[in-house]
């Protein structure tokens, strides 16, 4: 869809696509797999790629991304970065990264999610007293980390309205004797299975009623969408870390 949104795109152009070396799919034309052949060939060189590029999109593994990171430093490339499930010191590194290049981090690239973002900032405030907060996010079988990203956003999102930490108020799934609900823990749960592409709920239940704001993807196109959005942000900039709020303006 990345390949696709570029290629259908009048104000970009690929000019490098990547696999892993050992992907069938090295040596293939790019745009061939969305019938829309354009010269470029598939590489695992990501080296390479980046020397010609002004910016990497990347949606891969935490490992993958890092390694690509140092590559588009060394070559003054900017970066998307799509790719979720970092550890603080992951997190560390994008941002020395982005004292170099340009770079949009970002958990959810669609624009619907970043408007709940939004909504969710604004029912928190309201909701600030009285309302049990729980996150539910749904995602097909492949998916290897948990929570989603997005969900944990939504989580820093509600706690940060909230004035609360969610480190320390984050609770992950509950198993056995569980003991009474604390009013002050925001509570995630997670759902596999399938070819579901991502449904996010979080649900602020009370006494005598319940808020459920919902975001679902039908579609992996709005991620591709605002990838593209994001690699235009970047483009005029030199370096800095940015989100899909600052690509879209929100912030
Ligand atoms: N921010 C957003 O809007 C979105 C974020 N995501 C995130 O993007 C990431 C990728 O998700 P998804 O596209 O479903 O995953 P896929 O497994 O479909 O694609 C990941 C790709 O990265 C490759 N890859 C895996 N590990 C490495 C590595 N160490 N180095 C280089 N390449 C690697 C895989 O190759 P191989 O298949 O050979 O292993 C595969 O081509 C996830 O973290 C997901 O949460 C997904 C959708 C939207
Ligand atoms: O792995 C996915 O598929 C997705 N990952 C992102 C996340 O972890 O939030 C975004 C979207 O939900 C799809």
């Amino acid at each position: 869809m990345l390949v696709e949104s570029i290629l259908k795109a009048p104000d970009t152009a690929l000019v490098a696509a990547f696999e892993q070396p050992d992907s069938p799919f090295i040596g293939k034309d790019a745009g061939e797999l969305v019938g829309l052949p354009c010269g470029v060939a598939i590489s695992s060189d990501v080296a390479a790629g980046v020397a010609q590029a002004d910016c990497l999109i990347d949606f891969t593994r935490p490992e993958g991304t890092l390694h690509h990171l140092e590559l588009a430093r060394a070559a003054g490339c900017g970066m998307v970065i799509g790719t979720t499930g970092f550890s603080a010191d992951g997190k560390a590194a994008i941002a020395a990264a982005a004292e170099h290049i340009p770079v949009v981090f970002a958990p959810n690239m669609a624009v619907g999610m970043n408007a709940v973002f939004k909504l969710l900032d604004v029912a928190a405030r309201i909701l600030n007293e009285g309302y049990d907060v729980e996150i539910i996010e749904a995602h097909h079988r492949l998916k290897v980390d948990a929570p989603s990203g997005t969900a944990l956003r939504m989580g820093e999102v509600v706690a940060d309205a909230l004035g609360r930490d969610l480190d320390a108020c984050a609770i992950y799934g509950r198993e056995g004797v569980t003991g009474e609900r604390d009013g002050q823990t925001i509570g995630f749960s997670t759902i596999r299975g399938g070819d579901i592409v991502g449904d996010h709920t979080v649900l602020f239940a009370g006494i005598g009623e319940r808020i459920e704001i919902t975001h679902k993807s039908g579609s992996r196109m709005p991620y591709a969408a605002g990838s593209l959005r994001a690699a235009r942000f970047i483009a005029p900039r030199k370096s800095g870390l940015f989100d899909m709020q600052d690509v879209l303006g929100l912030k």
